[in-house]
Order: structure tokens, then C-alpha cells, then sequence
């Protein structure tokens, strides 16, 4: 598994008044885990967090490394390996259709044109989107979208997947589907999520909460930590 480092890590945004909010306080976690939960209440810095994965946000103090690149120096190599799944499907899906939606993900892998037409037909296979291969991907239902956006990710093999809230406008038929694929997937995943459900079986779970990881530790100690902290 990739290693996930952040040390001393805070992140402040700009205010429109010219001053900062700080969102991010002194997260000091080192994450090697196969599955990695993140809740807390909204507002509580868990997108943060997770965009700085990826290198979307640099933290205002502290580091954090992926296998031990660091997402201030090295963000090209930080999205070659970390793929980033976000609550709107819209924010990733550029493509007109389907399959060319997928095969676009893979543009910068050089792979050979055989291997990209072999690992898209895979992908619209495995995700239940092969009657739709030549639809328009803006016209695809928003449960459609978040598994076509999922595939985009996943296909390009990353060696860890960020998820930030991917199940927020599926249905419970495809909620499941998504819990399935994500107990099964290969790659290091982080997921950040309110749906508590989905993290039986995770290996770890972090609770944020105004900026600050307050509880680390299993499904069951972490999700009754939050629910405590929420509903007291
Ligand atoms: N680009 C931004 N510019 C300014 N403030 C931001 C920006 N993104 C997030 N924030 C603020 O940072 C704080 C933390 O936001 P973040 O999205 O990390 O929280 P979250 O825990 O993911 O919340 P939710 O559960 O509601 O999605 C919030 O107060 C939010 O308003």
C-alpha cells in the first residue's frame, strides 16, 4: 500500500476580506491502511484534507508526502499515482460520450491504442455501463455518472482512490454497488463519506472535527465517536 504522510499539516483559505480561515489545524496521521475512512460533521475540513491528496490543495503549513513525493513539489507524479473521485460527476465526466469518457482518462499513459480499447470495453463491462457506451455522458442519470466517474478513475490503475462523498446522489441499489466495488478494489482508498455504512469492513476510520483529527481508530470506536460528538 502507498504510504500517506502528513505532518504538522494546517491549511488556512483566503477570505473575501482579505483575511484567512483556518479549515485544517496541526493533522499529524501516517496512513498505510487498504481502506481509510474520513468523517465529521460538515464544515469540519474532511474535502480539504482529501483534495490535498492529490495535490488540489497545498497545505499553508506542514507536508504531505505519498510514497513519499510531496504534493508541493511533486504534484504531476502525485496524479499519475492518485486518482480523485469527486461528489459531482459533472466536475469530471468531459467527454461527450461514454466511451470516449473513458478512453480520455488514459491520454497521458501512453498506452497502446489495443490496450486502451481492452481496458475501456473492460471498464464498461464491470461498471454496468456498456448500454450506454455511445450515449451522450451528460444525458446518463446521476447514479450513471458517479459509476462512469468511478470507472474514469479506476481504470488508469491508480495506486490510491480518493472518494469524496461518492454516493451522495445514488440510489440504494447503486450505493450498494459502489460499497461492493470499493470492498473489492485493489488500490488504497480514502474515502470520505456521511453515509456510515460504508465503512463496515474499513481498516481505519479518522474523525475530523473543526479542523482536527479527534478520533482514530476502528469502524465501530470511530463511527460511535462521531455520532457522540454530533448528536451528545
Ligand atoms: N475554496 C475554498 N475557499 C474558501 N473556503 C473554503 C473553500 N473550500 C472549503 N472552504 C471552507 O473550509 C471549511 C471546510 O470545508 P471542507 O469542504 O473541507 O469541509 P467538509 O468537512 O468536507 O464539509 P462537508 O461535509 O459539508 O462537505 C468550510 O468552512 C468551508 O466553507
Amino acid at each position: 500500500m502507498p504510504v500517506i504522510q502528513f505532518d504538522g499539516v494546517g491549511h488556512a483559505y483566503p477570505t473575501s476580506a482579505g483575511g484567512a480561515t483556518t479549515v485544517l489545524r496541526e493533522v499529524t496521521v501516517r496512513l498505510t491502511e487498504h481502506r481509510v475512512g474520513i468523517i465529521g460533521g460538515n464544515g469540519s475540513g474532511k474535502s480539504t484534507f482529501a483534495r490535498m491528496l492529490n495535490a488540489l490543495v497545498v497545505p499553508s503549513t506542514g507536508r504531505v508526502t505519498v510514497d513519499g513525493l510531496d504534493t508541493a513539489r511533486d504534484a504531476r507524479a502525485i496524479r499519475r499515482r492518485v486518482g480523485f473521485c469527486f461528489t459531482d460527476p459533472d466536475a469530471q465526466i468531459v467527454m461527450p460520450t461514454v466511451q470516449e469518457d473513458l478512453a480520455f482518462s488514459l491520454r497521458r499513459h501512453g498506452l497502446p491504442k489495443p490496450e486502451v480499447a481492452r481496458r475501456v470495453e473492460a471498464a464498461l463491462e464491470l461498471y454496468g455501463l456498456a448500454p450506454y457506451r455511445s450515449q451522450p455522458a451528460h444525458l446518463l442519470s446521476g447514479g450513471q455518472k458517479q459509476l462512469l466517474a468511478l470507472a474514469a478513475v479506476l481504470i488508469t490503475e491508480p495506486s490510491l482512490v480518493v472518494m469524496d462523498e461518492p454516493t451522495t446522489l445514488l440510489d440504494l441499489a447503486n450505493a450498494r454497488t459502489v460499497r461492493d466495488l470499493v470492498a473489492g478494489m485493489e488500490p488504497q482508498v480514502v474515502l470520505v463519506t456521511h453515509h456510515l455504512d460504508l465503512l463496515d469492513g474499513f481498516d481505519r476510520v479518522l474523525v475530523f472535527d473543526a479542523g482536527r483529527v479527534v478520533c482514530d481508530g476502528a469502524p465501530v470506536d470511530a463511527t460511535a465517536h462521531y455520532r457522540a460528538l454530533v448528536l451528545p
